[in-house]
């Protein structure tokens, strides 16, 4: 079983941008513990009253899988660890580890911390010793490790002698400015491994040079018994080894335990979490855990993917609670319109021209339509296509006008003629702009036959302006997203003219409501 180490809330709150609260921590900490990790770092103690508000409130909570991890520093280069309130407040965090961050670099030694070699080994082991004596279970975190072995090899180990010597449990290589490459990590780890064969070895990596998983990975294989690490790699810099990428490879890649049986599918949801409470949109791209991490789009990938899941996917998603999505575009093939159609409950019988619906949606992204997150109006152009169809209404005509009176500011005005069930409604609104009253005039002309369109609300409408060297002749994209309360949906219109692109997404947008809400009403009756 590999020791898994999560240092979000100390590493990785040290990113740009993150600042958690208590509160926050504490939801994160009680979710990595759900998660199963064997540690959580929770903060350094002597740092700010926050940190030591969160280890206060940790104290009393009731932890499952994962010990809480007090971080700080050895103590001070001229004091003695008993009178260091770095390491006063690491005892006051009442954990049962305590992890010491102590100097492995000459550089570091001499240049930073502006001490002697010797100096700096008595601070190490008397700061672990001192924890040990006082009841703590000591990680230690050999800052610079790869940098310090690199200058003078026999100096780097002396202070894992060091924190051998004060009674750490856990010896942990950093590579804390995140250069070192994977071969390096393994040939190092390798030596240290040799000169402390008894000794538990940890890996913490920085991503600096895009190596911290492959680093943490090689570690481990050489024989490292603990790797840290941050969900989502978030942390200092570039951030830290990403946990969300290391554990499904040490369980699925390597065959090795990191989680709890069967806890691994809880990666995904954890991972959104965590950059929901972090206030960051999720990385889409993260191996494993993001949106895309399973996302088919060019057609030849759709076509394989329907005949065998193995072929463009290297584990099934939902090992790590994820899924595979299919995306439309103009590098669809008629597999992927297919497989949109079997997602939306479509039934496309063999009359139903695939390849010319593939044409026109090309030829619409050619015109600066984008249907990969507009989902919704793909199901409205198959849907549209089928001999069965009846649209819940037919525009005739609309009118948006936009006009500024003196004493009276802007004034904005639409009329819309809609055909329903044979009948032509013709009806006008106001509105704060011309899209507002465009939509008010729609609903009430459909409000008598559709009363649920009241449920019908607007989350979203973003617009694009695709070639900015047109200036205000440019094509503009306008994406609609909608929701009833229950569901979701996302629709695309594109024109020269604004008002008609974004007509374009409310039609669609009010459509698809429509026959989904109808569509449900059939399964339901
Ligand atoms: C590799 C890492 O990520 S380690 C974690 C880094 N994280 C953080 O720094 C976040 C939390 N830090 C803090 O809140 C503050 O920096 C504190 C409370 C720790 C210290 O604040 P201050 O006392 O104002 O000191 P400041 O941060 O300016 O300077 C660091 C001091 O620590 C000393 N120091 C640095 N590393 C060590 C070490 N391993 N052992 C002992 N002393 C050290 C430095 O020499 C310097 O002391 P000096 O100015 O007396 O020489
Ligand atoms: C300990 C730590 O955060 C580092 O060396 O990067």
């Amino acid at each position: 079983m590999i020791q898994i180490y999560d240092t979000t809330l100390r590493d990785g709150s040290q990113r740009t941008d993150i600042s958690f609260s208590v509160d926050d921590k504490l939801n994160i900490a009680r979710r990595l513990d759900d998660l199963g990790v064997a540690f959580i770092e929770g903060g350094w103690p002597g740092s700010n009253p926050k940190d030591a508000e969160f280890f206060r409130r940790a104290a009393k909570m009731e932890w499952r899988h994962a010990k809480i991890v007090a971080f700080g520093m050895t103590c001070a280069a001229e004091k003695r660890a008993h009178e260091d309130e770095n390491i006063r407040a690491l005892l006051d965090a009442q954990t049962p580890y305590c992890a010491v961050v102590g100097k492995s670099s000459l550089l570091h030694v001499h240049e930073v911390i502006r001490t002697t070699p010797q100096n700096n080994l008595r601070m190490i082991e008397e700061s672990v010793a001192y924890l040990v004596q006082n009841g703590r279970k000591v990680i230690y975190d050999a800052e610079h490790f790869f940098d310090g072995y690199k200058e003078d090899a026999n100096y780097a180990l002396q202070t894992l002698e060091a924190a051998l010597r004060g009674g750490a449990e856990t010896l942990v290589l950093c590579d804390t400015n995140g250069g070192t490459l994977p071969w390096e990590v393994g040939e190092i780890v390798r030596t240290v491994r040799k000169h402390f064969p008894a000794a538990q070895l940890g890996i913490h990596a920085h991503n600096d040079s895009e190596c911290a998983v492959a680093n943490s990975l090689v570690a481990v294989r050489e024989g490292c018994i603990q790797v840290q690490g941050t969900i989502n790699g978030y942390g200092e810099r570039c951030g830290n080894a990403n946990l969300c990428s290391i554990i499904p490879d040490l369980e699925l890649k390597m065959g090795l335990k990191a989680l709890p049986e069967g806890h691994l599918a809880k990666l995904t949801e954890l991972s959104h979490y965590v950059a929901e409470v972090a206030n960051l949109a999720p990385d889409e791209h993260l191996p494993y855990v993001g949106r895309a991490a399973f996302a088919h789009k060019g057609g030849i990938h759709v076509a394989a993917m329907r005949r065998t899941s193995r072929s463009y996917q290297h584990i099934d998603p939902e090992l790590v609670g994820n899924r595979s999505r299919v995306v439309v575009s103009e590098l669809s093939g008629r597999g992927n319109l297919l497989s949109k159609a079997e997602e939306y409950g479509l039934n496309l019988d063999e009359q139903f021209d695939v390849s010319s619906a593939l044409k026109d949606l090309k030829g619409l992204e050619a015109q600066g339509f984008s249907f990969e997150a507009a989902e919704a109006s793909v199901v409205m152009m198959l849907r549209r296509r089928q001999p069965d169809y009846q649209p819940p209404f037919e525009l005739i005509d609309f009118t948006a006008s936009v006009e500024h009176r003196q004493g009276r500011g802007m004034i904005a005005e639409a009329t819309v003629k809609v055909r329903v069930n044979g009948e032509v409604i013709h009806t006008a609104a106001d509105g704060n702009g011309p899209v507002n009253a465009l939509d008010r005039a729609l609903r009430k002309a459909l409000r008598p036959f559709y009363p649920e369109i009241d449920h019908f609300h607007l989350k979203d409408y973003k617009v694009r302006i695709l070639d900015g060297n047109h200036g205000t002749m440019a094509t503009t994209r306008v994406l609609i997203d909608t929701s009833n309360g229950v569901s979701q949906w996302s629709t695309v219109g594109a024109s020269t003219n604004i008002i008609e692109a974004s007509w374009l997404a409310l039609a669609d947008s009010v459509e698809y409501g429509l026959w989904e809400l109808s569509r449900r009403k059939t399964h339901e009756g």
